[in-house]
């Protein structure tokens, strides 16, 4: 897809065309670029503009569209009106949507546009408009909204003036949450919130959105996806944003993110239960279960308890759906819990040929283990992953052992499917995503909550046999 970025340049490359192109690649686009303005620009502010002729920024659109298709146009900083209106006659020329970013100042405070009005005639060649709370204002010649339900009342004002579509953004307001909603005439089309995020790199959040939801709509199709996927990447960036070290005012987001963020912190906890990881492969449950020595009756107790885990452990996901804060993960987290009532349970149960036993100490350990999380997200997810990943991981050397007429066959098989592989894939990612853009501390109780159910996972198995485990990994 190629994506063409309109804008100025910010040479200290955390907004303008420099994150545009950042941000353009980022989400698998093709970035191209015409210049309108440079600035004298770093993180603390900006000390001078040279605006490019219009003539010029004419002779660049039009050279480069003669040649070249263009998927989709974001329009930042465009300094006067004589750029505007070279602007405004290419683009009736063309025929791609546009997401028009209205650059008036910068977040020093800065004013990197003469006149809001003179932006007027472009909001209706536009197909989506992005306005901070003070450019939403400014456009409509009012003071900027301080609550959120003004913003979308404004939002929808201005789209039923110019006939556009309204990204309303709430990164300027107060409150614990930044929502951004997609607006036409007619009221809301999708909404998504996210955190707020506690750093004072945000340079650039406009530029960096605006670029990324333009290629995502050049690849999707549609806005509302476009969106999920725009501010679910611009997230990621301004939880990465204090990974980098770029000057002394308001830093830039981390644009590549997703490619060279801080080392995996998912390598380092597996790394931290290696021992455990061993300790299990060696426990007579598990070598006995491998080569079909399995006593039936221990299995039937291992499978007893595990179902009565199962059922807990269902909760438990469903909490982590409900509490997660975006909708992919609620999917994720929703869905696991119903696979394990209508799938993993029934194969329990086809085993068991009595009723389900009452709880051991071991298995009600654990699951109030997972309960004393239930507060927090990305502590909650993390308590979860073991049961995934280490089941995962010995599913794989069980399923091998696995021979024609193995009493447990069916059992063995069941952690080793390609399913089960990329659910627990998806789940290490959650929980990776959550680390991101969680604090030190916060960090370290998902660590904690990580370690602590992965020392469970260990007694859980070895239980059936009374075997004592003296294990930690504090
Ligand atoms: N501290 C923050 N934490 C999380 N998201 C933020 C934060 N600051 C801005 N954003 C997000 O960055 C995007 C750009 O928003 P905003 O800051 O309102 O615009 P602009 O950069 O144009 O002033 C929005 O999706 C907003 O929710
Ligand atoms: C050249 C240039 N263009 C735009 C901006 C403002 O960008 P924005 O994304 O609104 O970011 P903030 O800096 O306001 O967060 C700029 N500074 N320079």
């Amino acid at each position: 897809m190629n994506i063409l970025s309109i804008a100025g340049s910010d040479p200290s490359g955390g907004a303008g065309i420099q994150a545009d192109l950042k941000a353009i690649a980022a989400n698998g686009g093709y970035g191209m670029a015409v210049i309108t303005a440079l600035t004298a620009q770093n993180t603390r502010g900006v000390s001078g503009v040279q605006a490019i002729d219009g003539d010029f920024v004419t002779a660049q659109l039009e050279t480069l569209s003669a040649d070249v298709r263009i998927d989709a146009v974001k329009i930042g900083m465009l300094a006067n009106q004589e750029i505007i209106g070279a602007v405004a006659a290419w683009l009736d020329t063309v025929n791609a949507p546009v997401v028009l970013d209205p650059v008036m100042v910068a977040t020093s405070g800065d004013a990197l546009l003469e006149d809001a009005a003179a932006l007027h005639p472009l909001l209706a060649r536009a197909t989506v408009i992005t306005p901070n709370t003070a450019e939403l204002g400014a456009l409509l010649g009012e003071a900027a909204a301080q609550d959120w339900e003004l913003v979308l009342e404004q939002a929808r004002r201005l789209a039923s003036a110019h006939d556009v579509l309204v990204l309303a953004k709430g990164g300027h307001l107060a409150g614990a949450q930044c929502p951004d909603a997609l607006v036409s005439a007619a009221g809301v089309l999708a909404e998504f919130s996210s955190p707020r995020l506690a750093t004072k790199n945000t340079h650039g959040t406009g530029c960096t959105l605006s670029s990324a939801l333009a290629t995502r709509f050049a690849a999707t199709g549609d806005w509302a996806t476009a969106l999920e996927q725009a501010k679910g990447y611009m997230l990621r960036a301004i939880g990465a944003a204090d990974e980098l070290q770029v000057g002394s005012g308001h830093g830039p987001v981390h644009h590549f993110v997703d490619f060279f963020g801080a080392a995996d912190p998912m390598a380092a906890w597996w790394e931290d239960i290696a021992p455990l990881r061993a300790g299990i492969d060696e426990l007579e449950f598990i070598v006995q279960l491998a080569d079909g020595s399995l006593e039936r009756e221990k299995f039937e107790y291992y499978l007893a308890q595990d179902a009565l885990y199962l059922q807990r452990y269902a909760q438990v996901l469903a909490q982590a759906s409900a509490l997660a804060p975006e909708l992919d993960s609620q999917r994720f987290w929703a869905k696991g819990a119903g696979e394990i009532l209508e799938g993993e349970l029934q194969l329990h149960r086809s085993h068991l040929v009595e009723g389900l036993a009452n709880p051991s100490a071991t298995t009600l350990n654990y699951v109030n283990h997972l309960s004393s999380c239930n507060s927090s997200y990305p502590e909650l997810i993390a308590a979860i992953l073991p049961c995934y990943w280490l089941y995962q991981d010995i599913g794989k050397r069980l399923a091998a052992a696995n021979y024609e007429g193995h009493p447990y066959g069916d059992w063995l098989q069941t952690y080793a499917s390609e399913e089960f592989d990329e659910s627990t894939a998806q789940a290490i990612g959650m929980v990776r995503a959550a680390w991101k853009l969680a604090d030190p501390a916060q960090r370290e109780r998902m660590r904690q909550a990580f370690l602590r159910s992965s020392e469970h996972e260990l007694a859980f198995f070895a239980q059936a046999h009374a075997e004592s485990v003296e294990f930690s990994t504090a």
